[in-house]
């Protein structure tokens, strides 16, 4: 089997939604795709009222195919401070055409203020390693890991764009989603993200740096976070460009359009390339000469995280047979 739906952006690409659906008769959620974390989690009809601004609620009561895993609960923070909890049921979630029966579905009865106020935001679905789930007493699959064995390839791919939507699939690659090859990569799983190592990188035209740089393939995160070394050469280059502690960030004049900046994948030379402006992530006020970098700082996080702004630059098959990641241009 096989499916896939699209991956559409919210504003700056912050982050992009997919619509799921979940129980019989089917409700249909649209949740960011997190390959950073492995819970599949909802707001619902047990998620405190106050904490509900505006997001679509998943109601087991409301489906024939729901089970509630008694006495079962979870409880999830992420790397930028948000967090959920709640209990759990069983039912069946499909992604376009591909369908598991029995997914664990955890129900949010408590969210943090950032979820409330992402109106356009249902919940998570986690495509990290299993190692990763939260449920107590015991650990839940992923919807990749209770599809794999019905998938005509044990695969999926990430085909996120700039400012339009792009796809998610699942079970194959799409030949025309891509140009060139793809350079697959080995996976470090021993923390329960798709890590890998980039050999390097290069800034505009300027020669490629050899310096391994070990990270994590990351939908769930808007931004590429990268060494300080990395990111002080990328950002020395820019005239103007600073680092703003009010914003945490480095900000840099929104014209002329910032260099390019490519990652290296492999030893035999391939890198992805992300054009000057996906690094012009967001105006900072109201002026729009200033724009938040879209390369940051990864310092106090302990890797890299190749965040949307690096993966809309690519096509990233994610191998679940080989624990491999696929990288091509597009
Ligand atoms: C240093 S991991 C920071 C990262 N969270 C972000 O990237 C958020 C995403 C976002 C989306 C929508 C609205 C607001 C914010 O966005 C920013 O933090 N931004 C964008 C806007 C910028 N102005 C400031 C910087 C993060 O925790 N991801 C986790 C998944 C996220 C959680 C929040 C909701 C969206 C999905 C996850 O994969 C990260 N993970 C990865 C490894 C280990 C633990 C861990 O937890």
């Amino acid at each position: 089997s096989t499916g896939g739906a699209v991956a559409t952006p919210e504003d700056h690409d912050v982050e992009y939604l997919t619509p799921v659906s979940i129980g019989t008769p089917e409700q249909i959620l649209n949740l960011d795709i997190d390959t950073g974390s492995s819970d599949l989690w909802v707001f619902s009809s047990e998620t405190s009222r106050s904490e509900v601004k505006g997001q679509t609620l998943y109601d087991p009561s409301n489906s024939s195919t729901a089970q509630k895993l008694e006495g079962y609960t979870w409880s999830i923070s992420y790397g930028d401070g948000s967090s959920s909890a709640g209990e759990v049921y069983l039912d069946t979630v499909s992604i376009g055409a591909l369908t598991v029966s029995s997914q664990a579905v955890e129900v949010a009865q408590k969210v943090s203020s950032e979820f409330t106020s992402d109106s356009n935001n249902d919940g998570l679905l986690g495509l990290g390693f299993g190692s990763l789930n939260t449920v107590q007493p015991n650990a839940q699959k992923t919807f990749f890991d209770n599809a794999m064995p019905a998938l005509d390839s044990p695969v999926f791919t990430a085909d996120l764009k700039a400012g339009i939507p792009g796809r998610y699939n699942f079970g194959y690659i799409d030949p025309n989603a891509y140009t060139g090859n793809i350079t697959y990569v080995s996976v470090d799983d021993s923390q329960g993200f798709w890590d890998w190592t980039s050999p390097g990188y290069a800034i505009g035209s300027g020669s490629f740096e050899n310096t391994t740089i070990k990270g994590i393939a990351d939908t769930g995160t808007s931004l590429l976070l990268l060494p300080s070394s990395v990111v002080s050469a990328y950002y020395g280059k820019i005239s103007g460009a600073k680092y703003d502690s009010t914003q945490a960030g480095y900000v840099l004049p929104c014209s002329p359009t910032p260099p390019d900046f490519a990652f290296g994948v492999g030893d035999d030379g391939a890198a992805i390339v992300l054009p000057g402006k996906y690094i012009n992530y967001a105006p900072t006020g109201s002026s729009g000469t200033t724009c938040f970098g879209g390369i940051q700082g990864d310092s106090g996080i302990g890797f890299a995280i190749f965040g949307d702004v690096a993966l809309k630059a690519a096509f990233v098959v994610f191998d679940g047979g080989s624990k491999t990641l696929g990288w091509a241009s597009k």
